[in-house]
């Protein structure tokens, strides 16, 4: 299995569980996170919907290289960025919290997963970065989107995304993208964080999550993200690209 869900707390927990690649994303990852969302959106109950990583090293690196560096054109690569970016925006519109625990590195796509929760929990150890301009690509999976219509801080967002450097967790504090930071174990912090949402009503929190889709809706997040993913294939399509794929998926060889 590439993943697992545990129900903690009133809500549901996540796990991207491929350790092996620092919990890299794949089509089959994509499937397993499409089901759990459609399943969180159709449960009544749900106080939140957690995305984890399993492991300490990493939260997610990403898109997995070794799989999507074989789609080579933009028309080749547009269907799995769509897909992905479709399944962050399902996620980011169920109507509860939904919350990033940011166990370790969460760069690339792994980032932009993050992005697209309402609250990030970082533990102190863990990098987080919009890496994809090291590779010539912009953000593919909404990412950039999601963090234009959220944040406040337009100058330290688009700084983020065009250094595509990691960023220490007090660092992600400073700049407003982490919610809170912590040390030790992610699922302390979790519980610690939702015990506070745990006082009020969850049809208070439901309606209060349905006024940020209305202001999202009202940005034109969706097309936005459209236009996103677009980009992101046409730079995907370039030499690039590719040879810094390459780079990455030689560099041990
Ligand atoms: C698909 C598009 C999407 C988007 O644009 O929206 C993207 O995500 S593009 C960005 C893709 N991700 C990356 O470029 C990140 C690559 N990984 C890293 O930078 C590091 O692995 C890091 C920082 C996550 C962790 O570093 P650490 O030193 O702890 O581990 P290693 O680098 O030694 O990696 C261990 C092992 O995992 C393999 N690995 C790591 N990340 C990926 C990945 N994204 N895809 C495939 N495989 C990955 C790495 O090759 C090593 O494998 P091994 O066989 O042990 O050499």
């Amino acid at each position: 299995m590439v993943h697992h869900v545990e129900h903690v707390g009133g809500g549901a927990v996540f796990t991207i569980d491929r350790q092996e690649k620092r919990n890299a994303v794949n089509d089959e990852l994509m499937e397993a996170l499409s089901a759990a969302v459609d399943l969180a959106a159709s449960d009544g109950t749900l106080r939140f919907f957690a995305v984890t990583g399993a492991g300490d090293a990493a939260f997610c690196s990403g898109g997995d290289l070794s799989e999507f560096h074989l789609l080579k054109t933009a028309e080749e690569a547009a269907p799995m960025l769509g897909k992905m970016a479709d399944i962050l925006l399902r996620m980011s519109r169920l109507p509860m919290p939904v919350i990033a625990l940011v166990n370790g590195h969460a760069v690339g796509g792994g980032c932009e997963i993050a992005t697209a929760c309402d609250y990030r929990l970082v533990r102190n150890t863990a990098r987080c970065g919009y890496i994809q301009g090291t590779l010539a690509i912009t953000t593919g999976w909404g990412g950039a989107s999601h963090l234009f219509v959220k944040t406040g801080n337009h100058a330290g967002a688009l700084r983020m995304l065009t250094e595509s450097k990691v960023h220490t967790a007090q660092a992600l504090l400073e700049t407003g993208w982490a919610t809170e930071t912590f040390d030790g174990d992610p699922e302390a912090a979790l519980n610690r964080f939702t015990e506070r949402l745990g006082a009020i009503h969850p049809t208070v929190l439901r309606a209060y999550k349905q006024a940020a889709v209305r202001k999202w809706d009202a940005l034109g997040l969706e097309s936005m993200i459209r236009e996103e993913v677009a980009e992101c294939a046409r730079l995907w399509a370039a030499d690039a690209h590719h040879e810094a794929v390459d780079r990455f998926l030689n560099k041990k060889k």
